[in-house]
């Protein structure tokens, strides 16, 4: 997305070295080389400092992060009405990032949160953007992620799940994809929001799953990674999307998993974080969608084991992608089949770099993380932030669950360790167990 220029306000003039002429840097050029001084300077600093005081440069300022998200989720000032049809993100947001620092919030403002989210539950199935407006995809995903991060019986069973089956049914449209509300455009985050939904609550049937796949299969395009639909620019966000579907569906193998390897590799940049797209700026929020992405290849690698050949063997065609299931399993359990295998095979991006760029350039010393040195921190870019950093710091821990990270995994002092997250989900590993424990008595 090269944005040209020919005003004057918008373009600058330099002396190229490789020609004699003059040569006009794009807007684009002007913002990336602006961002990279930013950046770099900050690094500076880092690289300059004595080497006892580097741990402290890169804390994470926990209890800062814990004061800002709790203060969000009790109130939020007038400039927060245009999130009005956003309210479950927030929920999502904030309650996520809270879990991913090791802490909850008391029992009064969880029941409060329950409360609420119910009151969104549409009488017809599906979570709206606050209460009394129409079910959307997005907000009942952000719900049921809010009410799994919660984590008690009353949360899990605040959700009509028989009504949700109908919702999603609704929802899904003749070529096999879903669409956000009713009426609503139909792209690869309707699919992914409707298949991870379905996939935790364990009423993921071949039914909603029918056709799915190809849907996001005609969304990956000439460059590897994932559009939000067929024709469109392959995007970090979309590609995270697609990617977890085809897992949760048990298709990745229809993706062209080479080329999308390459694309999302690509996208870690010079910065140490990830742009969502060729030519564009990094932004902190991609640590997720791209660091995820990754964490996800990696793990479908592992599943090959020793056969992947980015695992050091061959590659058998048939066990690259698909995760095994024994008899009588459902495909609702591929979710957790996934975190059972053992990783073998190592990340895909520069792990600690990402983790720099986050403790760096996104985290806001105050609480709270934003894009890019220069923008103000939100709930938004503080949940993926912290999704991504966690990502990061996990990515050679063979097993989550019942392994800790090694130090030099962590960049900075031991206790910047989060908890680990389910990456096909983004929700806390634990919480993510319990909802499936609970949700598979159904
Ligand atoms: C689960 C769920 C709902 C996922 C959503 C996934 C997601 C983040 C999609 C990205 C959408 C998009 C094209 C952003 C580009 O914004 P931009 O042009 O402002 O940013 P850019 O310059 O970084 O591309
Ligand atoms: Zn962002």
């Amino acid at each position: 997305m090269e944005s040209s220029s020919s005003s004057p306000t918008s373009s600058t003039h330099c002396f190229s070295p490789h020609s004699q002429g003059e040569v006009k840097l794009t807007i684009t050029q002007l913002e990336q080389e602006s961002v990279e001084r930013n950046v770099f300077e900050i690094y500076r600093h880092l690289a300059e400092a004595p080497p006892q005081a580097k741990p402290f440069m890169v804390q994470l300022w926990h209890d800062e992060h814990v004061e800002f998200l709790t203060k969000g989720l009790r109130k939020l000032g007038p400039n927060f009405d245009v999130l009005d049809a956003n309210r479950p993100w927030l929920c999502y947001w904030i309650l996520h990032s809270i879990a991913l620092l090791g802490e909850h919030v008391d029992s009064e403002l969880e029941n409060n949160v329950v409360d609420f989210l119910s009151r969104c539950q549409d009488k017809d199935g599906g979570y709206g953007g606050g209460p009394g407006q129409m079910p959307h995809l997005a907000t009942t995903y952000a719900a049921v992620n809010t009410l799994v991060t919660l984590g008690s019986e009353r949360a899990f069973s605040s959700i009509d799940r028989g009504k949700m089956y109908e919702f999603l049914l609704r929802m899904k449209e003749r070529r096999g994809a879903f669409r956000m509300h009713d009426g609503g455009e139909i792209d690869v985050r309707a699919c992914y929001t409707a298949v991870s939904v379905a996939s935790m609550l364990n009423i993921l049937d071949s039914v909603l799953i029918k056709d799915v796949g190809n849907f996001i299969w005609s969304c990956q395009t000439y460059e590897g990674g994932i559009a939000g639909e067929p024709g469109s620019e392959a995007h970090g966000g979309y590609t995270f999307c697609g990617l977890a579907v085809m897992i949760l569906i048990n298709e990745a193998d229809k993706l062209d998993m080479p080329s999308l390897i390459d694309w999302a590799v690509f996208r870690q940049g010079v910065e140490c974080g990830f742009q969502g797209r060729t030519n564009k700026l990094v932004d902190g929020c991609y640590s997720f969608w791209q660091g995820g992405a990754l964490a996800l290849i990696q793990k479908l690698l592992s599943a090959a084991g020793k056969e992947s050949p980015l695992c050091g063997g061959q590659a058998s065609e048939e066990s690259m992608y698909n995760i095994t299931l024994s008899r009588g399993e459902k495909l609702s359990d591929v979710g957790f089949a996934f975190m059972n295998e053992k990783t073998e095979c190592g990340p895909l991006f520069h792990t600690i770099a990402l983790q720099q760029y986050l403790l760096l350039c996104s985290q806001v010393h105050e609480g709270g993380f934003r894009d890019k040195p220069g923008k103000s921190r939100d709930h938004y870019h503080s949940c993926y932030c912290l999704s991504g950093l966690s990502v990061s710091q996990y990515s050679h821990c063979k097993d989550p669950r019942h392994n800790s990270p090694s130090p030099n995994d962590v960049l900075g002092q031991y206790s910047n360790l989060l908890e680990p997250i389910h990456p096909l989900y983004n929700v806390v590993l634990d919480k993510y167990d319990k909802a499936r424990e609970f949700f598979s008595a159904f």
